[in-house]
């Protein structure tokens, strides 16, 4: 058994403070044989103010280096103040008298009591960002902080709260709690959180994520945007199908930007929501690409296809802007598998050209396009119960298996995202799904697997709808609105511009592909209408830019010979012109501004003026304005703005481009003299009255 031998400890002989007392002890007899020298010596005074002052400031700053709190730096200003005050003093008189040494002993008992309030205390921790946080801004983040503890549970820190510039909303910055608390916590309460909230009908809340994962964006709108119009902007044709298509604005502002080069798209909504308009949108958005062709599967009665393909079934065109549009199950057919065939093709013969540019994906140029097929209410025509379509339909999922990067892509829409209405894999394999305005929440919980974020409450109309990229959260937006002239200028400027099928993938289309202009030719002019006077006049003669002027055609006639209200809503403003002003068609008829043309003597029978303007001149002679917000008219005449804008369309009348000010407000809204025109009264110093083809814009 061995023995320990423990080691004496060595006698620690330093200066070095022990605790408290022993420190104070130190301190107070340091200070007497500073005040005995100076005495000695006869030091001068000031020595002892440099000293203490020195001290002073020393303290403060090396405190604010460690981040003291603000006990332990007050201890420590107050220890060198009085100890260079009273070794000062000594110096301007003696230290040797009784009372000089009760009063430091004094100090240094007081010193040695308050001792612990001069211990390392950092200062309180300050939540992350919360200096960001500027003062308007602060309570609104309390108040979110206290409502999400309520609602949600969790003890959640704002870090930031920031307004958008369209004075709509605000996004709430925060962080989760940690302790197993995740996003999805909060997602699944956005609507009890906009219900506690009490944001306005139509507003809500939406959450994604933060720049980590523990951080998470509350959006916040506080007025209804999606109750506005979003037009459609002037169309450009140069972009490339890399680029997004913009389709319309969410809630803050921000422009929805749908991907489309590798993306296929599924559109659902019940009829009425704004599907067609939506494809429009996006036809618009792919066929204007100089990479990017439009194919269109029209099995609805040419619902989609026809306006595209006016111009050209009109003449004024020599190709179409829809590459090939397919009416009919068969020609669907042909379609699907040429399509299918380009793209098993591509897979191959692009890969020297993917070697060459370095890339994982098939560069697609206007000399090899990508080629989008739109299948317009077609979902239902190749519903899984049907087997008389399965053809088409295993080759559309095939063409979604195998076409990303071939650059064949397909835009489904359907009216319904049930199984027994649309194939499982379209939807599966659909990148962007979109959700247009529904009112049943059971439609909604099946397009997006019952995310609870998803709440119909959240889409106040038709136009309305979500949307979903990817594993993103659905967004509510407002599609934008393109009108019917819109449209067809659109297929004018495009057909102009957009490239041809690469020849390759011409011979792989086969023969169904080269006679595809003769049978759309027959199969859509069958729809046309029979006013063919009329249609006419519904085409833009010419592009012009967007602006307000009253635009008059000359002519005369009876009133019978009035404007459809339908021809002149398809009067509005074009986008501007194309590449090459040779590549407009020649105007019918030339187009006057009103101060160009000379007064028209009035016919003598007039149309009776509709009620709709009748009540609105009213309304504005009961205000005597001559312009009235949306809402101020929309009130006296008993309708809510998108009823009173609907009304409106068919005559061209729409809210004037800028906003102006009535009784301290600043809102959109209406012009006198555009009713007046359309109800055949006069505009202020002219005599001109509006005759067929004339457009109030
Ligand atoms: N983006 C929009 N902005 C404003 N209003 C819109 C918008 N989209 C659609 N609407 C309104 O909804 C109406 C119906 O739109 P659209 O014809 O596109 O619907 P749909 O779903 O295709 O209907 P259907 O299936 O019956 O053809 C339009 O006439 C218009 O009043």
């Amino acid at each position: 058994m061995g023995t320990t031998t423990t080691p004496t400890p060595r006698p620690d002989w330093s200066l070095t403070p022990r605790g408290t007392v022993s420190a104070t002890a130190q301190g107070a007899l340091a200070l007497a044989a500073l005040a005995s020298i100076g005495d000695l010596t006869g030091l001068n005074p000031i020595w002892g103010g440099a000293a203490t002052a020195a001290g002073a400031l020393g303290t403060v700053v090396v405190s604010a280096h460690h981040d003291h709190g603000p006990a332990s730096l007050l201890y420590r200003l107050g220890c060198w103040l009085g100890a260079g005050a009273w070794w000062t003093y000594t110096l301007a008189t003696t230290p040797w008298n009784l009372n000089t040494f009760a009063a430091l002993g004094i100090g240094a008992l007081t010193a040695g009591l308050l001792a612990p309030l001069g211990r390392h205390t950092p200062r309180a921790p300050r939540r992350p960002g919360t200096a960001l946080v500027l003062r308007h801004t602060s309570r609104i983040g309390a108040e979110w902080e206290a409502r999400i503890q309520r609602v949600c549970r969790l003890r959640v820190t704002v870090t930031d709260v920031t307004m958008w510039a369209t004075r709509t909303g605000y996004d709430v910055h925060l962080d989760l709690p940690g302790a197993g608390s995740t996003l999805a916590q909060i997602s699944g309460a956005a609507d009890a959180l906009a219900t506690d909230a009490r944001l306005p009908e139509g507003c809500g809340v939406e959450v994604g994520p933060g720049m980590h994962r523990a951080a998470v964006v509350l959006r916040v709108s506080t007025v209804n945007r999606l109750e506005e119009e979003v037009p459609f902007p002037p169309l450009t044709t140069s972009a490339s199908i890399t680029d997004p298509v913009e389709i319309g604005e969410y809630r803050n502002g921000d422009v929805v930007q749908v991907p489309m080069r590798q993306a296929s798209a599924l559109v659902i909504g019940q009829t009425g929501s704004g599907k067609t308009i939506l494809l429009n949108v996006l036809t618009s958005g792919v066929a204007r690409c100089r990479d990017a062709l439009v194919w269109h599967i029209d099995l609805n009665g040419g619902s989609l296809s026809q306006m595209w393909l006016a111009p050209w079934l009109d003449g004024r065109t020599d190709r179409p802007a829809v590459d090939w549009a397919a009416s009919t199950p068969a020609e669907a057919l042909d379609m699907a598998l040429a399509a299918l065939r380009i793209a098993k093709d591509r897979k191959t013969s692009a890969r020297k050209l993917k070697i060459a540019a370095d890339t994982t994906l098939m560069p697609v140029s206007p000399d090899l396009p990508e080629i989008v097929i739109f299948l317009d209410e077609g979902a239902e025509a190749v519903s899984p119960g049907d087997r008389s379509v399965r053809e088409l339909r295993e080759a559309l999922e095939e063409i979604q298996r195998i076409g990303r990067d071939s650059a064949v892509r397909i835009v489904a829409s359907s009216l319904r995202s049930t199984s027994d209405v649309l194939p499982p894999m379209i939807k599966k394999m659909s990148h962007v799904r979109i959700a247009m305005y529904v009112q049943d929440q059971s439609e909604l919980g099946l397009m997006y697997e019952h995310n609870r974020a998803v709440n119909v409450a959240d889409l106040p109309g038709p136009g309305c709808g979500f949307v979903q990229i990817g594993q993103a959260t659905p967004r509510p937006f407002k599609g934008q609105y393109m009108l019917p002239s819109t449209v067809i200028s659109a297929a004018v400027q495009i057909a102009a511009v957009r490239p041809e099928l690469d020849e390759r993938a011409q011979r792989f289309a086969g023969r169904a592909y080269a006679d595809r202009y003769e049978r759309m030719h027959a199969a859509f002019t069958d729809h046309d209408t029979d006013d063919a006077e009329g249609y006419e006049r519904a085409i833009p003669a010419a592009p012009v830019a967007p602006a307000r002027h009253l635009t008059v055609l000359p002519g005369g006639g009876g009133a019978e010979a009035w404007a459809d209200p339908f021809d002149l809503a398809r009067h509005r403003p074009a986008a501007p012109a194309p590449t090459s002003a040779a590549a407009w068609p020649e105007p019918r008829r030339p187009i006057l501004r009103a101060e160009q043309i000379h007064p028209v003597n009035p016919a003598p029978q007039t149309r009776p003026v509709p009620p709709i303007m009748a009540r609105a001149l009213a309304a504005f002679a009961a205000a005597d304005a001559e312009r009235l917000h949306s809402a101020e008219l929309a009130d006296a005449l008993g309708l809510s703005q998108t009823e009173l804008a609907d009304a409106l369309r068919p005559y061209g009348i729409a809210p004037l481009e800028q906003p102006f000010k009535r009784s301290g407000t600043r809102a959109r809204g209406y012009a006198l003299e555009d009713f007046r025109v359309i109800a055949g009264g006069h505009t202020p110093g002219s005599q001109a009255r509006v005759t067929p083809g004339h457009s109030a814009l």
